[in-house]
């Protein structure tokens, strides 16, 4: 067996009396969409947010590519490769397609204009964003210069996306991704993920989504009470399975022999 990309053993973060995560376990392995499923409050967005540098874990580890990491901040872990993309999306209204790319990573021109008067390389910008964006086939966007608070839900979101899989250079990772959208939106949200898996970028997706984790994820990592309780296939088991064992009403699949 290959190392996973991107591996959590022990990891545990409490808030007080809370036990937001209670030596919960990962992997991802390359070339896979995993899907992360779990109750409100399983520890989700915790487990998410060690794993991209946004919460420091009380003990536990975190291997990339085998090799033990701790991220301070979540520029740590972008830095390592790992790029999320939260919920509550991180894009800015009022920038066009190629600044919200850019958001944070700005290239500035070369020479004293960039050094010295911090010009940004726009011309640049535009043409790297319009290459990411037919990358990944996100054809509807043609105009790079378009602001960002004059596209969909849908458009932002693959926007949002593309910005992380033109980053991440180890691993993707998304937190609800098709949750505020309509049914065709959240279509193409679902290709773009399967995109970014075939370039060779190894997904995370956290859903509530029964039916788009089914289509898309080629595992399955059930959290329940803040730990992983069990890691299935759409395959291997239907989605009512799934959502048994993740609200306890059935036994993980290893103890229900
Ligand atoms: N900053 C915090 N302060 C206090 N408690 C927190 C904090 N963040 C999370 N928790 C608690 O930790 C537990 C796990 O929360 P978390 O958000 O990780 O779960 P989740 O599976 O992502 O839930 P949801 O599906 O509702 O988003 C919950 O009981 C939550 O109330």
């Amino acid at each position: 067996m290959t190392t996973p990309v991107l591996q959590a053993r022990g990891l545990t973060k409490r808030y007080g009396r809370v036990v937001a995560i209670d030596g919960s376990d990962l992997d991802l392995h390359a070339g896979e969409i995993l899907a992360v499923i779990g109750d409100n409050g399983a520890g989700k967005s915790s487990l998410i947010k060690a794993l991209s540098g946004a919460l420091i874990p009380d003990s536990g580890e975190i291997l990339l590519d085998g090799r033990p990491v701790h991220f301070r901040n979540p520029m740590q872990a972008r830095e390592a490769g790992i790029e999320t993309v939260y919920q509550t999306l991180a894009v800015a209204p009022g920038l066009d397609i190629a600044d919200n790319l850019f958001l944070g990573r700005e290239q500035r021109r070369t020479g004293p204009l960039g050094t010295v008067f911090r010009m940004l390389d726009k011309s640049h910008m535009r043409a790297e964003a319009r290459r990411h964006m037919t990358e990944l086939g996100i054809g509807t966007l043609q105009n790079i210069g378009q602001a960002v608070e004059s596209l969909s839900g849908g458009q932002r979101q693959a926007v949002a996306v593309a910005r992380s899989a033109a980053f991440g250079s180890k691993v993707v990772i998304l937190d609800e991704p098709t949750a505020a959208l309509g049914v065709k939106e959240g279509n193409r949200v679902l290709q773009l993920i399967r995109d970014v898996r075939d370039r060779g970028l190894p997904v995370i997706l956290i859903s509530h989504n029964m039916p788009h984790v089914y289509e898309v994820a080629d595992r399955i990592h059930i959290q329940r009470l803040g730990r992983r309780v069990a890691v299935i296939t759409p395959a291997s088991h239907s989605m009512s399975d799934a959502v048994a064992i993740m609200t306890g009403a059935a036994p993980p699949p290893d103890q229900a022999a």
